[in-house]
């Protein structure tokens, strides 16, 4: 059945939270309201019959889940403000960045369930990865808050402590994956083709070579070596790839990004 969801803050990944929602059938239209203090942005949903306001109060009262889009620095004074509309047979769940359970929980006051949830924007097209720990909750809650984030997508269940690498390689690694295909690009024009045709071509081989590891189950080295002619292009091209720090680069920008966050 159909769930009452608020979502308060209709931001980037507000906005594709609900888009992904919208397409899975999980919640109808009119079970759906989004808030934030700026609604002009927010046509789209609403001509989708997605309830769209200001009053944060107002979208909590009436709903079964909330789900928190907030920036960080916003949280508290957000959750400050909604605490007397919360009720234990709510479910909360935050995908704020770097803000845990008990941060909430001291704000809150009160026992009920809390979720954080960490999904990347590729939800609005319900392809996210999405990492998800709790407190407080049932079986039954759990069970809710996966099949709605199964609905936009993949899931898995973590620790809270490992919720700021998920957000790094789950979240983050959105952008990464798109500086790949944007060089992919680049590289494409320098030897020949138009934009168009080499955006095209970088993000459909990206795309199955994901699904590759996804329906196969298979290590990303046993695919490469099943492209790697010996004496042959592609090998060239990658130890160049290696010799000029590749995999090296990365593996830094994803520890940066962490010690980022822990930094706060
Ligand atoms: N973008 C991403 O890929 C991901 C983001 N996250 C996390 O999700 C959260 C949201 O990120 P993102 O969507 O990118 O940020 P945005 O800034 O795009 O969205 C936040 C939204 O909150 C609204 N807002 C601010 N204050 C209030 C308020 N008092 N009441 C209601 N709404 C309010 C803002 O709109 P207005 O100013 O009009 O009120 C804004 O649209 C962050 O904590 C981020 O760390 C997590 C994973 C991925
Ligand atoms: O960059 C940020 O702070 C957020 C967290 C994950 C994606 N965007």
């Amino acid at each position: 059945m159909s769930k009452k969801i608020a979502v308060i803050g209709g931001g980037n990944l507000g906005t594709a939270i609900v888009e992904g929602i919208l397409q899975s059938g999980f919640s109808k239209a009119e079970d759906i309201t989004v808030t934030k203090r700026n609604i002009a942005t927010l046509t789209s949903l609403k001509e989708k019959g997605v309830t769209v306001i200001t009053d944060n109060n107002k979208a909590v009262k009436d709903a079964e889940i909330v789900i928190l889009a907030i920036k960080p620095f916003q949280i508290k004074d957000v959750l400050a403000g909604i605490v007397k509309d919360l009720s234990p047979d709510q479910i909360l769940i935050s995908v704020v960045t770097g803000i845990f359970i008990k941060d909430m929980q001291e704000v809150i006051k009160k026992k009920m369930p809390i979720f954080r949830a960490m999904p990347n924007t590729a939800i609005a097209i319900r392809e996210s990865m999405t990492c998800l720990s709790s407190a407080h909750a049932s079986e039954e809650q759990v069970t809710l808050v996966k099949d709605l984030f199964c609905t936009v997508g993949k899931v898995t269940v973590i620790e809270e402590k490992l919720m700021d690498a998920a957000t790094v390689l789950g979240a983050c690694g959105t952008a990464y994956a798109m500086r790949y295909v944007r060089a992919n690009i680049q590289g494409g024009i320098e030897i020949g083709f138009d934009a168009a045709t080499a955006s095209l071509i970088a993000a459909q081989t990206v795309k199955g070579a994901a699904e590759l590891l996804l329906q196969k189950g298979t290590h990303p080295e046993q695919e490469i070596d099943k492209v790697t002619t010996p004496k042959g292009c592609t090998i060239a091209g990658l130890n160049e790839m290696e010799h000029q720090g590749f995999s090296s680069s990365l593996i830094k920008g994803i520890s940066t990004s962490y010690e980022k966050i822990l930094k706060g």
